[in-house]
């Protein structure tokens, strides 16, 4: 079986974050591993509180993965200090990590800053650069571009000035405009849109998490970035469309929409 690992912060309602993405790496055929960042206390309404662990710690939770069950994918969600990514980045260039996924995490659903002001530098400088994908949504594309995003062509522009900047492939999601849920892939030079209807669905906790975490599952199966990437829509699409609704905010997906029958 192959293996992935998930790099990020938990969500006690476990909608987002490490617990969205195991969740998602299970469903998707791969083994599911995690190395903890951070952990927030959080449900569907916001985030309470957050305790990051200390870069020792990180490190060697990325040790115990590497040296004992080697991941054939890593993701990266919410990391939020400068240290922390420095830690990350040290590590995964140590055990030659491959196909690597940075959803450059930096404000929950709910309106949540969940990253540093230094630490998006950082994130910058270090990590886009040995990333095989980032996954930004649009204001995340707006803060790594430079540029403000009203429409489609600028979603282009945005990641190509990404592309060009860090060199690393971009999949700028849509789910933030007001249109249909297209997601623009922009890699190795040219782009491709991964063209999705949008869904009537305001439980939308963790859908970058998931999504991120899906492709970095086909990519550890082997699959193309287009292929990952186009399987990892599907998959976020028919979880929305179970229309599981959940807690007093904006709720969580259904990974088991097999099993879910809408009660
Ligand atoms: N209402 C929707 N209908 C269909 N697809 C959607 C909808 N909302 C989001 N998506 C899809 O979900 C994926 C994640 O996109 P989104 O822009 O919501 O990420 P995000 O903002 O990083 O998520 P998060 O809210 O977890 O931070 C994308 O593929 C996007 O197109
Ligand atoms: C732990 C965590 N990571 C990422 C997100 C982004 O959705 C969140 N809300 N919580």
């Amino acid at each position: 079986m192959k293996k992935a690992l998930t790099i990020a912060g938990s969500d006690s309602s476990g909608g987002a974050g490490i617990q969205a993405d195991l969740k998602t790496m299970t469903m998707n055929g791969v083994y599911a591993m995690s190395a903890i960042t951070a952990l927030t206390a959080q449900n569907t309404t916001g985030v309470s509180g957050i305790m990051e662990v200390t870069p020792e710690f990180l490190s060697l939770e990325l040790d115990a993965v590497f040296t004992d069950i080697y991941p054939d994918a890593v993701k990266t969600g919410m990391v939020s200090s400068s240290e922390l990514i420095h830690t990350i980045v040290n590590s995964l260039k140590k055990y030659h990590a491959k196909n690597i996924v940075v959803d450059p995490v930096m404000v929950a659903t709910s309106g949540a800053k969940l990253i540093s002001d230094d630490a998006i530098e950082t994130l910058k400088k270090e990590l886009l650069p040995i990333a095989t994908v980032i996954t930004p949504n649009i204001p995340e594309a707006e803060v790594l571009s430079g540029i403000k995003i009203n429409n489609e062509e600028d979603m282009i522009t945005a990641a190509r000035i990404i592309y060009e900047k860090y060199g690393c492939n971009v999949l700028c999601k849509g789910g933030h405009q007001i249109n249909d849920a297209n997601d623009l892939l922009y890699r190795d030079g040219s782009y491709i849109w991964f063209k999705g209807k949008r869904i009537n669905n305001n439980n939308t906790h963790g859908t970058g998490c998931t999504l991120s975490s899906a492709i970095a599952s086909f990519l550890a199966r082997e699959e193309s970035l287009d292929e990952a990437v186009k399987h990892a829509k599907d998959y976020i699409s028919k979880a929305l469309e179970a229309q599981l609704d959940l807690g007093k905010g904006s709720g969580p997906l259904a990974h088991n929409y097999v099993l879910f029958e809408g009660e």
